[in-house]
């Protein structure tokens, strides 16, 4: 569960990206976030994973609290969190499986374990038949896919996206967002970022948007201020 209550954040150079965030996101929902370019949702996403701290309000994830969380735990509550990135941010010397494993291997995972998880994820993204490939050696949507599958191979509770489709054509931003929303339905609580309003429209779920570090509207149904968005 996340909750930012009260939440501002001041830069170094003055600028106040956000002015008093009330935020909650329950387990097991799916939740869109949205808004225009410097309304403020990096800001939102950097503080969830603690990469930025709070200038005022306090700040829950998962059950840790952001505010006097000891920088130990920090790398026990980015484990609570799967995180897919606009640019895949695969290790292309490794391949599909051995990206896996590498993330697995991070977190002190059996071989064991491994070799139960790994085949799992890769057919949940259905990419089970290009295990041995490079990330070069796959499209844009494959490599997405990976990205996913990576991050949710060490059963995280939520899985937040950052513009997952930047980089796609409609076709697979629309597979890539089927499939989160699978993840979704398979109980991981999904927070995506995203610009692509034809996108947000088509799924019915509930999206928060900000503008100028505020929360402006927070509506279930692809709605955004009582319109579509
Ligand atoms: N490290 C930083 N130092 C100073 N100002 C920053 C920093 N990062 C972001 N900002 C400013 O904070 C505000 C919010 O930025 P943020 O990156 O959260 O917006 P965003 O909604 O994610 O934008 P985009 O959609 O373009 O990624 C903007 O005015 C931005 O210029």
């Amino acid at each position: 569960m996340i909750r930012l209550i009260d939440v501002h954040k001041e830069y170094d150079n003055g600028t106040k990206a956000l002015k008093g965030v009330n935020l909650r996101i329950d387990d097991g929902e799916f939740v869109f976030l949205v808004g225009p370019s410097g309304s403020g949702k990096s800001t939102v996403i950097k503080l969830i994973t603690a990469e930025i701290a709070a200038t005022e309000g306090r700040l829950m994830v998962n059950g840790y609290n952001l505010n006097n969380i000891s920088p130990r735990q920090v790398p026990y509550m980015r484990r609570t969190l799967g995180i897919i990135f606009q640019d895949f941010r695969l290790i292309e010397k490794k391949t599909v499986h051995e990206n896996l494993a590498f993330a697995m291997r991070a977190i002190g995972a059996s071989n064991r374990e491994l070799r139960r998880r790994i085949p799992y994820v890769l057919q949940l993204v259905g990419l089970e038949q290009k295990a041995d490939r490079y990330p070069g050696q796959l499209s844009g949507g494959e490599q997405q896919r990976v990205a996913i599958a990576r991050a949710l191979v060490n059963n995280p509770s939520m899985i937040i996206a950052d513009e997952p489709t930047g980089n796609l054509d409609p076709q697979r931003s629309l597979e890539i967002m089927v499939l989160l929303e699978r993840i979704n339905e398979l109980g991981t609580t999904v927070l995506v970022v995203t610009h692509e309003k034809a996108l947000v429209n088509r799924f019915a779920k509930r999206v928060v948007a900000i503008e100028n570090g505020r929360i402006i509207s927070d509506e279930t149904g692809g709605y955004y201020n009582g319109e579509k968005v």
